[in-house]
């Protein structure tokens, strides 16, 4: 029997006040796909992801969750199955790392009363995996931006998602943090979809990648299918050299960008 996908999109648009943000997308993810969300600025990332996590309500039967219509699920089964991290959150600063992880058990009704042994034990193995139990009382402000990042990653295992969605969750981290939160999402082996701006770190990381351009996806496949010289043209209007990642030659490639663009358009 084929397996059912976790979610679909069929045919999604989307309209924000006079501009059509989202033009008739369909895709859909498989249990276990790490898929990467590519577009150039204003391309419709952040607006497709907040039609999956529903913070922009849309039309009947064009995403369903589990077979089941994103649209009519309840509030309570949503954050159940789908946990959303952003980049820098900045609403629960002033709690701890604990508290902050402990939110994740909110969508199961904890929270509001003592922790049971097993919610306590899900906590502490979700700061275990992201190496975060040394800072665990530390109020999230006094940590840095990687650390952050770290404690929200906690926070949704916790909410035990089949899906989780993470809108650019490292544009503002440094190199190494943002390999090492990757890989330690992708460790997890759940169903992620995430939004990136660099294109060589998505992939690396990912098993697909989604190509918006306009609020229409361009293309979706595995990274060394999609990414060519050409699509970067088109779609990033960057001229670039793709090759073969030395590490993984067959699965990653490797963009070298050229430069040079201001004189280009000086030039005419
Ligand atoms: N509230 C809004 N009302 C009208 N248009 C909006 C609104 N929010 C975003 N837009 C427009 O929708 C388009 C898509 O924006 P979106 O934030 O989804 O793009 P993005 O691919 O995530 O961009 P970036 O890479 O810059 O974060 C943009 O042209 C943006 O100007």
């Amino acid at each position: 029997m084929l397996q059912r996908p976790l979610l679909q999109v069929q045919n999604l648009s989307h309209q924000l006040g006079e501009h059509r943000v989202l033009e008739r997308l369909s895709f859909s993810l498989e249990q276990g796909e790490f898929v990467g969300l590519l577009g150039p600025n204003g391309a419709g990332k952040s607006s497709l992801l907040r039609c999956i996590y529903r913070y922009y309500r849309t039309s009947a039967k064009t995403i369903a969750l589990n077979g089941e219509c994103l649209q009519t699920l309840s509030q309570r089964t949503l954050a159940q199955n789908v946990a959303v991290v952003l980049q820098q959150p900045e609403s629960d600063m002033s709690l701890t790392v604990y508290e902050v992880v402990t939110l994740g058990l909110l969508p199961q009704g904890g929270m509001w009363r003592a922790l049971t042994q097993e919610q306590k034990q899900r906590v502490h193995q979700a700061l275990m995996d992201v190496g975060l139990c040394n800072l665990q009382h530390k109020p999230l402000a006094q940590l840095s931006g990687g650390e952050q990042q770290r404690a929200h990653i906690a926070r949704a295992l916790v909410q035990q998602p089949q899906l989780l969605i993470m809108d650019e969750p490292t544009s503002h981290l440094d190199i190494k943090y943002q390999i090492e939160l990757m890989e330690l999402v992708r460790s997890l082996k759940l169903t992620v979809l995430a939004s990136f701006h660099d294109l060589n770190l998505a992939c690396a990381l990912c098993d697909r990648l989604l190509i918006l351009k306009h609020g229409q996806l361009v293309a979706d496949g595995a990274p060394k299918k999609v990414v060519t010289e050409q699509l970067l043209s088109d779609v990033f209007g960057v001229c670039a050299k793709v090759s073969d990642h030395p590490q993984q030659p067959d699965k990653w490639p490797l963009v070298q960008y050229f430069y040079g663009y201001q004189r280009h358009q000086h030039d005419g």
